[in-house]
């Protein structure tokens, strides 16, 4: 029964074929005819229409082979799906939605054998398939196919695109010459799908030029070396000023730039198309309306198959907002350049000024006991040797402090000064010598001391007398070796400083009640200088009220023609108690309340004239002895001439001749 059967659907089998068979030579002849009439419509059909021209083919296909399902699938890149890009299916047949994936793994079989072995699927009942193939037996169950064809596309290389044509009413055979015919087609398709890709890929591209060129305000062009035509987008056309349908030429170029730029221009371009090199220039172009822009071209040679340049291609903008920022930014760099260098130059000259006036430039007065003073800072300004300035308060010690300091070597190094009378006497150490974070409570960072800041300069410690007993010793220890530690450290600091001190009290008195320590007396008196009190050099009062006057006069803004002798003379006789400070504040108020032109002192002077003391002009007289003694020393006893000693103390020479006899002066 069983044997009775098989051959009854064999011999089925063969009258189909044999039907097939008939048929075919005329469908074949009429399938042929419609390819061909596809294929043409493929020809040449833009990118937006592609989808929809495989769309009618397909169903044209459809319905010629009386099938029930067309589709074209695409094996996506992660080789775990299948998508339908293009589907057709005949009256009352569920069709398959576009775009819809189909996971690979429901079709292993017909994936191996498709994609791998690139082989065709024809499948007339799914009774034929074999065993290994049960998922897809399945799958394909579950569609309700019952005869199926699958060609695979390739194009290049692998495949990945299949052509899939379904039965689901009824069983079919297909006929083997039909595949290459089909194949024919999926190949007309895809090629097309491809096409349409590279269109539209390249139309993208386009825009995104287009707008990138635009939006920077470029204008493209291209150069045909051989015949000298010239293409030119819009913009390039515009920024030139070209007519937008005049014919364009390398000549019509040349015409457009600056006579003085062009000939580096066609250098540069004749280099360029020789060297087969990047072109690049900056020139000027003028427009038909006069204006004169500046244009920045690049471009590059493009080769043809001999490997001489085509073409020349590029881009073109207009940099005349940058040139002219660029020439704005030069000239204001020059102007800064000058600036700068004024401010150089009065740098220098404040500098120097105030070199003047702190130095001896701007200390005032010729008696002979203030330029025996400054005789003696200059005799020990160029050694390192510890100096200790006496004198009242007010005399100008701070003053010669500075033109020491400002006639030694360390002169470009800073000069520190430290007034001892003005720190609390808990602050003065670590001001002094600096400080380790939280050496004391308060302490809340590292500070680096005086002498630090000072190190290869000098200090100034005005009124050294107000030292606590108990730092004296630190500072002798500075003086005799440079060292010391730093308050809450035991780490030593070692520095290379000139100390300069000043007192207004006695020392030798301090010292004799245990005040101040003797050896640092001693080490600090290495070099005393001494300055007279304003009361006894008179002499010097004229001058450094005209000096006081002139001063303040400018800085407020008037200007003394005289200066009565009765104020003259007022000033000489009073006592001075606050020297020379007190000289200038009294100056400074009088300037003030002076009318313009005549300076009036109108204030009275508190402590009234003194009976100099005699005790007070001996000492006078003793310093002035010393002083002259010295200069006529220094000067070999030589009075007249530049290098004598009446010039050297600023005196006519019979003045000094009378003032050593009246000293009683010797010549050894
Ligand atoms: N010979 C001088 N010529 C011009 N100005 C002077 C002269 N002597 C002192 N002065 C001025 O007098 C003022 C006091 O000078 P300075 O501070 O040097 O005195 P000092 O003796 O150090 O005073 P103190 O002991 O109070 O510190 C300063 O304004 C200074 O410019």
């Amino acid at each position: 029964m069983r044997k009775l059967t098989e051959a009854s659907e064999r011999l089925n089998t063969e009258i189909k074929r044999r039907k097939e068979a008939q048929r075919s030579p005329r469908e074949r002849l009429l399938f042929e005819e419609l390819l061909s009439a596809i294929s043409a419509r493929f020809i040449s059909l833009p990118a937006n229409r592609v989808d929809e021209e495989i769309h009618n083919a397909m169903t044209e296909v459809l319905g010629f082979f009386k099938v029930d399902r067309f589709a074209l699938l695409q094996t996506l890149p992660d080789k775990k799906s299948w998508m339908i890009t293009h589907s057709v299916a005949g009256a009352g047949v569920p069709s398959v939605p576009i775009a819809s994936e189909l996971p690979i793994s429901i079709n292993p079989w017909a994936y191996e054998k498709l994609v791998l072995k690139k082989e065709v699927l024809s499948i007339e009942k799914m009774e034929d398939i074999p065993s290994e193939a049960n998922v897809d037996k399945e799958t394909w169950m579950k569609w309700g196919i019952r005869s199926n064809l699958n060609i695979p596309i390739m194009i290049g290389g692998p495949v990945d695109h299949i052509l899939a044509i379904n039965s689901v009413k009824q069983e079919r055979l297909w006929p083997e010459e039909l595949v290459p015919r089909l194949r024919l087609l999926g190949e007309i398709f895809v090629n097309a799908i491809e096409r349409s890709k590279a269109q539209k890929a390249l139309q993208e591209s386009e825009e995104r030029l287009s707008l990138a060129t635009s939006a920077a305000e470029a204008g493209l062009w291209m150069l045909d070396i051989d015949t000298g035509i010239l293409w030119a987008t819009p913009i390039l056309r515009e920024l030139f000023g070209f007519h937008p349908d005049e014919v364009l030429s390398y000549e019509r170029f040349q015409e457009a730039i600056h006579p003085d730029d062009l000939d580096g221009v066609k250098e540069r371009v004749h280099q360029s198309i020789e060297t087969k090199s990047f072109l690049i220039a900056e020139y000027r172009i003028r427009k038909p309306d006069g204006n004169l822009r500046w244009i920045v071209t690049r471009g590059r040679p493009e080769n043809g198959t001999l490997g001489h340049p085509l073409r020349l291609m590029g881009v073109s903008m207009d940099i005349t907002g940058l040139k002219e920022m660029e020439s704005q930014l030069r000239e204001q760099l020059v102007e800064i350049n000058k600036l700068k260098l004024q401010l150089e130059n009065e740098n220098v000259y404040l500098r120097e000024e105030r070199k003047m006036e702190q130095g001896f430039g701007k200390m005032i007065g010729s008696s002979s006991t203030l330029q025996y003073v400054l005789f003696r800072a200059h005799q020990v300004a160029p050694t390192d040797a510890t100096v200790l300035i006496l004198g009242e308060t007010g005399v100008g010690k701070g003053m010669v402090a500075n033109a020491i300091h400002e006639m030694s070597a360390r002169r470009d190094k800073p000069m520190v000064t430290v007034n001892c009378a003005a720190l609390p006497a808990n602050l003065i150490e670590s001001e002094l010598f600096g400080r380790e974070k939280g050496a004391f409570t308060g302490a809340h960072a590292r500070q680096i001391g005086r002498f630090e800041v000072a190190n290869g300069g000098t200090i100034f410690l005005d009124e050294i007398g107000e030292l606590p007993l108990e730092l004296q010793a630190k500072l002798l220890r500075v003086l005799q070796d440079g060292e010391f530690e730093r308050l809450g450290s035991p780490r030593t600091v070692k520095v290379d400083v000139r100390v300069i001190a000043s007192t207004s009290r006695d020392l030798k008195e301090e010292m004799c009640n245990r005040r101040f320590r003797e050896d640092l007396y001693y080490r600090l008196n290495t070099f005393p200088v001494t300055l007279p009190p304003l009361r006894m050099r008179i002499e010097d009062i004229p001058e450094l009220a005209r000096y006081f006057i002139d001063k303040y006069g400018r800085k407020m803004g008037k200007r003394f023609d005289t200066i009565s002798k009765e104020a003259i003379d007022r000033l000489s006789e009073y006592s001075w108690p606050g020297n020379v400070r007190e000289l200038e504040h009294i100056i400074e108020r009088a300037v003030i309340t002076s009318s313009e032109q005549d300076f009036q002192l109108t204030e009275p002077l508190e402590h009234g004239s003194v009976e100099r003391e005699e005790g007070v002009l001996k000492e006078f007289n003793a310093m002035a002895r010393e002083h002259i003694q010295q200069v006529l020393k220094e000067t070999r006893w030589k009075i007249e001439g530049k290098a004598g000693a009446a010039a050297f103390l600023g005196l006519h020479p019979s003045t000094l001749r009378f003032r050593i006899k009246k000293l009683g002066l010797k010549r050894p």
